[in-house]
């Protein structure tokens, strides 16, 4: 059992004078008494020794009885805080406890009600600090709770959860791919059921984004059909503080630009970790869509243009040993940047894009219209263009 702190603000001790009272009491009352009988104009302060003489006492003098009432009141109570006896203690749920004492005289006395550490910890704060996080006195702070700490993925259902709410009803949405967007796509499912979202149309960005949306019960159509996109929302491997993006780690690339560059607006949905300086900073891949064909030949010409780059280098991906393949059939070259890509990145683009086989690149530059970043505290910035 934890030992109660003893302060003024969680625990009444009461008066130990009672006893004061107790004689005090006598001497007033029956002075009246006694002054009555042989004075026929008594003085209150005649002493006498007939406390308990029936009618007699029942004198319209009023300190008498202002000393018995005091004394019911605090003689019990002060005998018990007087005298050494064991003390009894009940504990209450939530930390709350009585302690009493059985005394022969008075049976139960009520002698102290405690007050939870917790709660007298927050009394003692308010009641001596304007703010007691900012006190230097650690023994008077509550106990501060850690800050929160969102694990990676939580931070992605943070961000995702504040993309949908910029969703309106009769909007096509571009639905993008990757374990960001799969929360995103949880949460616009769950709009759309509860009612707060009506007639959405998604688009999906990849075959695996589809069949999650067609679980979810998302109507999907097409470019094809919806050449205008109202919003794309999608996640991303990088974002420098341009908004340009590295994307396609997940694989979906082509799709993924073409449905978002057809898109009014463009939100790019992000844990913090996803911000860097300038792309392919997180030395992670920056992959590039190739036609399968001769795809040595292709991986040449991209080792060639990078090859004053230091530390570059590029291999294609595999998935348990055999070529990764992208949902139209592609092959997938990851490049890796020591300290990122240099140089003006439009350039960069271009000259990856001339090169016989290159589909298309992850580099997404100039498309996102507003970045959503959930932090690791739980809070969101909304960066926009
Ligand atoms: O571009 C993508 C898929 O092609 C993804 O959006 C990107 O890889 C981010 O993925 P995640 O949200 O799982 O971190």
């Amino acid at each position: 059992m934890k030992k109660s702190v003893p302060s003024r603000l969680h625990s009444f001790h009461f008066p130990r004078f009672s006893f004061f009272f107790l004689f005090f009491f006598p001497f007033c009352s029956l002075g009246r008494v006694v002054s009555t009988r042989y004075n026929p104009n008594p003085s209150p302060n005649s002493l006498s020794l007939s406390l308990f003489l029936g009618r007699r006492i029942f004198v319209p003098f009023p300190i008498p009885y202002i000393f018995l009432i005091l004394y019911f009141i605090f003689a019990p109570l002060s005998v018990v805080s007087s005298t050494p006896r064991q003390r009894k203690r009940i504990q209450f749920s939530q930390g709350f406890h009585l302690s009493y004492f059985h005394d022969p005289n008075f049976a139960l006395i009520f002698s102290e009600f405690s007050i939870p550490p917790r709660m007298r910890t927050a009394m003692t704060c308010a009641q001596t600090l304007n703010n007691p996080l900012s006190s230097t006195n650690p023994h008077l702070l509550p106990h501060k709770p850690d800050p929160i700490q969102l694990t990676q993925e939580e931070m992605k259902r943070v961000a995702a959860y504040r993309a949908a709410d910029m969703v309106a009803s009769d909007m096509v949405v571009g639905l993008g791919t990757g374990s960001t967007a799969a929360h995103f796509i949880d949460r616009l499912a769950e709009l759309m059921h509860k009612g707060s979202l009506k007639d959405i149309i998604g688009i999906p960005t990849s075959l695996k984004t589809e069949a999650h949306a067609i679980k979810a019960g998302i109507p999907l159509s097409t470019l094809k059909s919806h050449p205008i996109v109202d919003i794309s929302i999608d996640g991303a491997d990088e974002v420098d503080p341009q908004f340009n993006l590295v994307k396609g780690r997940g694989g979906s690339l082509f799709r993924e630009k073409m449905i978002e560059g057809a898109s009014r607006k463009f939100v790019v949905i992000v844990d913090e970790t996803k911000m860097v300086a300038c792309l392919g900073g997180s030395g992670l891949s920056v992959p590039v869509e190739i036609v399968p064909f001769s795809w040595k030949y292709t991986l040449s010409k991209i080792e060639k243009l990078f090859k004053d780059e230091t530390g570059f280098s590029a291999r294609l991906r595999v998935d348990q040993e055999k070529p990764f393949e992208t949902d139209n059939g592609n092959y997938i070259i990851e490049m890796f940047f020591e300290k990122g890509v240099s140089g003006d990145l439009n350039e960069v683009s271009d000259r990856l894009l001339r090169l016989t086989g290159v589909i298309e690149h992850g580099m997404f530059l100039d498309m996102a219209t507003n970045v959503v970043v959930a932090k690791t505290d739980g809070s969101v910035i909304i960066l926009n263009k």
